[in-house]
């Protein structure tokens, strides 16, 4: 690939590494989204192999739930990287819309979500990272991870994008080693923020919302209403031994699933 090759549009996102543009593949008329990378950029902040990795890792998942990554090309200044194009945008700012989502689309997400985790888990790629900022809707209302991976944020960072500690399970924030539990954990803190429209333990503080991950500080407001079964699955994948963390496949089964996800 070649830059020539495609009619560059609008900007989707900007980063800290470089931005993102709606872009044609001339000859196919194929719709991408074409990332652009600095190489200084790349360079000064040494994450070149980490890149090489990324794109490694990237090129060969296929799901429907995690958005393609169909080549890379480099000139003398820049890497471009040929994204799926998601026609629907960011996920985080339709749930800034919307306020939270109704426990059918919260439970199709996470089911979702769920399937793309065990595909994974299956390849051994763990932590994606699976927050609102790495989410993105495909042309049929359906969910995309897009892994920002190594912090390339898109437009209009979320308040507690930098650094956010919202995600992070007890293991991590205790900085011991973490495994693929993680992402369990990670599910159903998006579970709770897609029902609630916060994550569960948001706080004014970095130093608060530590003491309340450690301490799986797991409170339900009771507005909006949510279903005791919706808690039920959160409370069995916020737990703090990440070994009793209720398995991706059990929570396809679980009742709430069954009964609400599309
Ligand atoms: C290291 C590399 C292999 C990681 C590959 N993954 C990324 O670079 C993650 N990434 C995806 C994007 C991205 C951002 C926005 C979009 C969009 C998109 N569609 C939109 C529709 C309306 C408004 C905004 C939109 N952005 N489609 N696909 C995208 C892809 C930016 N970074």
């Amino acid at each position: 690939w070649v830059l020539s090759d495609f009619e560059v549009g609008k900007p989707l996102g900007r980063g800290k590494f470089g931005h993102v543009y709606l872009a044609r593949e001339k000859r196919s008329n194929q719709i991408v989204a074409l990332k652009v990378l600095f190489k200084s950029q790349l360079k000064q902040s040494q994450v070149e192999h980490q890149l090489r990795r990324e794109v490694e890792i990237q090129s060969h998942l296929r799901h429907p739930n995690i958005l393609r990554l169909y080549g890379y090309f480099y000139d003398q200044t820049r890497v471009y990287l040929i994204l799926e194009y998601a026609a629907k945008g960011e996920l985080y700012k339709e749930l800034t819309r919307c306020k939270h989502f109704n426990e059918k689309r919260s439970a199709t997400y996470i089911a979702s979500l769920a399937r793309a985790l065990i595909y994974l888990h299956g390849k051994h790629v763990i932590h994606r990272d699976i927050k609102p900022e790495n989410l993105l809707i495909g042309t049929q209302g359906e969910l995309k991870i897009a892994d920002f991976g190594w912090s390339v944020h898109t437009f209009n960072r979320r308040r507690t994008m930098c650094g956010t500690l919202d995600y992070l399970p007890p293991e991590m924030v205790e900085k011991t080693e973490h495994d693929y539990h993680v992402d369990i954990w990670s599910l159903g803190i998006l579970c709770y923020e897609f029902l609630y429209g916060v994550p569960p333990f948001e706080a004014k503080e970095h130093s608060e919302t530590y003491r309340r991950i450690v301490n799986v500080d797991l409170k339900f407001p009771l507005k909006p209403l949510v279903s005791p079964a919706a808690k039920d699955l959160i409370a069995q994948m916020l737990v703090k031994n990440s070994a009793s963390r209720l398995p991706l496949h059990k929570v396809l089964e679980h009742p709430w699933i069954v009964q609400n996800a599309d």
